[in-house]
């Protein structure tokens, strides 16, 4: 197994209170896995993928461990983490695009980023790689502004696995792409992972449909805790979570217009995370709520590999 998750609990420190953005959240990604993580805006996908590589200031531990291949990770000691980061996990972060220096050419960027992890460049395996997300070599003596926006995110893809990590952990890489280069994205990830560039990979965004395309599972979260995970066409086609279900619905269907069928978001909103209510996160929202919601539901595997929170599961 590759990575291991067990009731992860991590809180942000406000002057409010604790924001309690993982909530004790548990799963496996097995060895060459994708996993596209999904749900809305605030539930902590972020803070879940920052969580295995790099906390910021005000996140800390409450609970839970990670182990990546047979060794936990000392997430919240940032000194110990310099070991594994890079090397055996990389994030590609929201935003990447405009995170590279904007004053030194790629081909000096890649080299000064590799000599402060003590490694150095092969510049024959860096092309290569360049090769297979279609970047020409010229691209080395460009600066950042240079390059498109589709080529700037590929670049970050072929510079954060340069060490071969064993998870990488892509946050919203395609959210401010358009669709062609979205797909030419995500299919370069997928290329990724067949080449051994990387053995797994945690692929987080918004996009359902997209998820559908590269990942092997989804997991869907909610305020904080995990309401889904199965394999990505069992969330698409058979969906038992009543969030997962909504959240299907709620998508705009190719073909579809808007006249014949109305596009309802979920009517309501997320429970906030400073001081959540007891029972189940979703239950102010859900169409089947009952009394024994008020309790928290357990996560339990319905078929192999099909995890559900949710008591009308
Ligand atoms: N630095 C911070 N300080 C306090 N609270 C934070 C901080 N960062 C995130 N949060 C809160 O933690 C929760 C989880 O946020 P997170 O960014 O992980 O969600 P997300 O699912 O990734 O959202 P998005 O899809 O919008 O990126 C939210 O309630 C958010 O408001």
């Amino acid at each position: 197994m590759s990575l291991q998750v067990s009731d992860l609990r991590v809180h942000y420190r406000t002057l409010k209170g604790d924001v309690r953005a993982l909530d004790g959240v548990s799963f496996d990604l097995a060895d060459g896995e994708i996993l596209g993580l999904v749900g809305e805006s605030g539930c902590g996908k972020s803070t879940l993928g920052k969580a295995l590589i790099r906390m910021d200031g005000r996140m800390h531990r409450t609970g839970g461990t990670v182990v990546l291949d047979g060794e936990e990770l000392p997430i919240d000691d940032d000194r110990r983490m310099n070991d594994f980061r890079f090397r055996r996990v990389s994030l590609i972060p929201q935003y990447a695009m405009s995170a590279l220096n904007p004053t030194r050419k790629i081909r000096k960027l890649v080299a000064e980023l590799l000599r402060a992890r003590g490694a150095t460049v092969d510049p024959a395996a860096l092309e290569s790689r360049m090769a297979h997300v279609g970047l020409p070599p010229e691209v080395l003596d460009r600066y950042p502004i240079e390059l498109s926006g589709g080529m700037r995110q590929r670049m970050v893809m072929v510079i954060s696995t340069l060490l071969d990590p064993s998870l990488l952990i892509a946050d919203e890489v395609t959210s401010a792409l358009d669709v062609s280069t979205q797909k030419a994205v995500a299919r370069a990830l997928l290329g990724f992972r067949d080449s051994g560039y990387v053995t797994s990979m945690i692929f987080i965004t918004h996009d359902l449909a997209l998820t559908h395309h590269i990942a092997d599972t989804i997991m869907v979260m909610y305020a904080g805790r995990l309401a889904e995970k199965a394999p990505a066409d069992v969330i698409v086609k058979a969906p038992r979570h009543p969030y997962t279900r909504l959240l299907l619905d709620s998508l705009p269907e190719v073909g579809v217009r808007y006249a014949d069928r109305r596009l309802d978001g979920i009517a309501g909103s997320p429970p906030s995370l400073l001081d959540p209510h007891p029972g189940c996160r979703f239950r102010d929202r859900c169409p089947l709520a009952g009394e024994e919601c008020a309790e928290d539901p357990p996560v339990t595997e319905l078929a192999p590999d099909h995890l559900v929170a949710c008591w009308k599961a």
